[in-house]
């Protein structure tokens, strides 16, 4: 399952209209709001049934019927009746200021269907001549910009004065500043294909072997920390960061980009396994008490009782998929990596806290047992401690 989004007038509609003739579109469904938006008579529509037209491309185009959750279901009946064989993704265009975290959530949490979709790609388009404007002044637009696994640049063949394109290169250093993992593509040069667009979940589609480097992309963020000042100090530096990367583009323009220093993009390694029950807590109070300060995260985690067996992470805001664990790590590198994008939310808190859960204690440093025992916490906790 996949989500686009954008700022309003960004380009979803148009992007969507051109890429749903597609053959590679083929056993996708795209679920929009009105089918008169999208302008279908020129795609051959076979049939139309539930509010579901299948297009010549073999794509089917859904509006919503009820809400989200019945039409999802809807889907699922169809393949479950056997009146269709085969449902390769399902792609979900949210509408105008939308922020996908809502519909992660009704997925994500619904018993059943987080049984039978698996977020793949949230896709957010930006608007290449208005998108640094648009960044600057709405919170929501760096927020779309922060979640996403593949930014879309849209509009660019508007962009023709030199000042124009010295705001795009502009806005394309403040994208990567705000989220260095995610793949940037262009609405124009045709490069924004659906594979590219929607290949963006942990299986290789095809194969359906986990391809971690590809998903994690935590070398874009060390690459990306060169050219920056860091905000860490000494006390924080716990040496087991790989790289660090904030989430701001500095320069020749303070004034536009100082709303990104509230968005921070970083990665944390370390070689030191952590109990299964610790990483949960760890999760948990990352969740409950800062989920609307996380953005997006992922990882792949050493576990100490089973450390041949790492296990994924992956949040949405504070939405996350059940943890899934790996037959084996990838590659020979087997230590826990994560990348977090957060909002307000400082890379040092981040840093101590998995420290703390992971055992690895300093003396200024909360340990688990106190964070849990401490009346101040959060209630509703048990020790991660067992025996
Ligand atoms: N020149 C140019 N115009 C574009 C491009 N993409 C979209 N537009 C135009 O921008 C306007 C808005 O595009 P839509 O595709 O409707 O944008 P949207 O994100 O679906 O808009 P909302 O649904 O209102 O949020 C339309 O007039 C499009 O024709 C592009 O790449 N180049």
């Amino acid at each position: 399952m996949s989500v686009i989004t954008g700022f309003l007038g960004s380009g979803k509609t148009t992007l969507l209209n051109r890429i749903l003739k597609d053959p590679a579109m083929a056993d996708t469904a795209v679920i929009i709001n009105e089918f008169g938006d999208i302008g279908l008579d020129h795609l051959l529509v076979e049939q139309a049934e539930d509010g579901i037209l299948e297009l010549s491309s073999g794509c089917l185009c859904c509006t919503i019927r009820g809400d989200l959750v019945t039409t999802l279901e809807n889907l699922l009946r169809q393949i479950d009746n056997g009146r269709r064989d085969k449902l390769a993704r399902v792609v979900i265009e949210t509408t105008g200021l939308a922020d996908p975290g809502p519909i992660l959530h009704t997925i994500m949490l619904h018993p059943y269907l987080v049984l039978r979709y698996r977020l793949e790609s949230v896709v957010t388009l930006v608007d290449g001549v208005n998108g640094l404007e648009t960044l600057a002044t709405h919170e929501e637009a760096r927020r779309q910009v922060a979640v996403a696994d593949r930014l879309v640049l849209t509009k660019t063949d508007l962009i023709e004065s030199a000042e124009v394109s010295a705001e795009f290169e502009e806005l394309k250093a403040r994208l990567k500043g705000l989220n260095p993992g995610a793949r940037v593509l262009s609405a124009q040069t045709g490069d924004a294909t659906p594979q590219r667009l929607f290949d963006a979940g942990l299986y290789d589609p095809a194969t359906k072997i986990p391809d971690v480097a590809k998903w994690l992309n935590d070398e874009a963020y060390i690459d990306h920390g060169h050219s920056h000042h860091h905000h860490h100090d000494s006390e924080n530096d716990h040496g087991h960061h790989k790289g660090h990367a904030h989430g701001h583009s500095h320069g020749h323009t303070h004034d536009v980009n100082r709303h990104d220093d509230r968005i921070r993009a970083f990665t944390l390694a370390t070689d030191r396994a952590i109990p299964a029950s610790a990483l949960e807590m760890f999760l948990d109070l990352l969740r409950s008490a800062h989920g609307p300060k996380l953005l997006r995260v992922k990882g792949i985690v050493q576990i100490a009782e089973d450390p041949s067996r790492p296990v994924v992470i992956h949040g949405v805001q504070h939405v996350f998929h059940p943890p899934a664990t790996l037959d084996a790590w990838p590659d020979a590198d087997h230590r826990t990596r994560m990348v977090f994008i957060t909002h307000d939310l400082p890379e040092s808190f981040v840093s101590q806290l998995f420290d703390a859960f992971s055992g690895a204690l300093k003396t200024d440093t909360p340990d688990p047992q106190t964070m849990v025992d401490n009346p101040l916490a959060i209630s509703g906790f048990t020790s991660p401690i067992r025996g």
